[in-house]
């Protein structure tokens, strides 16, 4: 489904890698080495030579809003633009981002809230959902767990399982061996900007 063929800037060397309908791979490596480099890179947030491909299309075929949609990088720390969690969600995902909120531990009125009551936790678990309700092809996640305790971090697990099921494909970087265990069959290993299958 993606493919990533010699993908590079000034961190990371050419890297290939793919990531197939409803596989999850997990990205380890020291801090520093490249691996929020990489994921910003395939999603096209950053500038970066090489080819990436969705489904055999090009990156450059469609406009950068289209590819990001189709694969949304979501960073550890996530970006709100306005004070009220529910002016993230567009009317049409509203009905079915309650559901996922609910299944990640908080109530389903977290979606009124303001963004500046929000704890860390809350504010990691609300960015996944409203990444998730946009139904992208490949979810990019940048330690989606980092703030989170064990059940959060389990009930964050069994919602990427759904997804997978659905045939979403996830790249997730994660520092815990445990959580790549639970969640992917196939691992890449960023050190130093160099990516290699470990
Ligand atoms: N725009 C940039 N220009 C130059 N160097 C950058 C840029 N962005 C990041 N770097 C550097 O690239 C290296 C990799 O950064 P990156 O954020 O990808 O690390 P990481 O592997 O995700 O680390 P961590 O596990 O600590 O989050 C770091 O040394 C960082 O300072």
């Amino acid at each position: 489904m993606l493919t990533v063929r010699d993908l590079s800037n000034r961190v990371l060397q050419p890297a290939c890698f793919r990531v197939d309908a409803g596989e999850c791979v997990a990205v380890q490596g020291p801090s520093g080495a490249g691996k929020s480099v990489l994921l910003r890179a395939v999603a096209d947030l950053d500038p970066a030579a090489g080819e990436v491909r969705l489904d055999g299309a090009l990156r450059e075929e469609m406009t950068a809003p289209e590819w990001r949609r189709r694969v949304t990088y979501l960073a550890a720390e996530s970006g709100w633009w306005s004070d009220r969690v529910a002016d993230h969600f567009s009317p049409a995902d509203t009905p079915r981002a309650a559901p996922l909120v609910e299944a990640l531990g908080l109530p389903g009125e977290a979606l009124g809230w303001p963004v500046s009551r929000l704890s860390t936790g809350e504010r990691q678990r609300l960015a996944l959902v409203r990444a998730l309700v946009q139904e992208p092809r490949v979810l990019l996640l940048d330690e989606p767990t980092g703030a989170l305790d064990l059940d959060a971090t389990h009930r964050v697990e069994g919602l990427l399982r759904d997804a997978l099921a659905r045939g979403m494909g996830v790249l997730i970087v994660t520092h815990s061996p445990d959580q790549a265990d639970r969640l992917a069959k196939r691992r890449l290993r960023v050190e130093a900007g160099r990516v290699r299958e470990a």
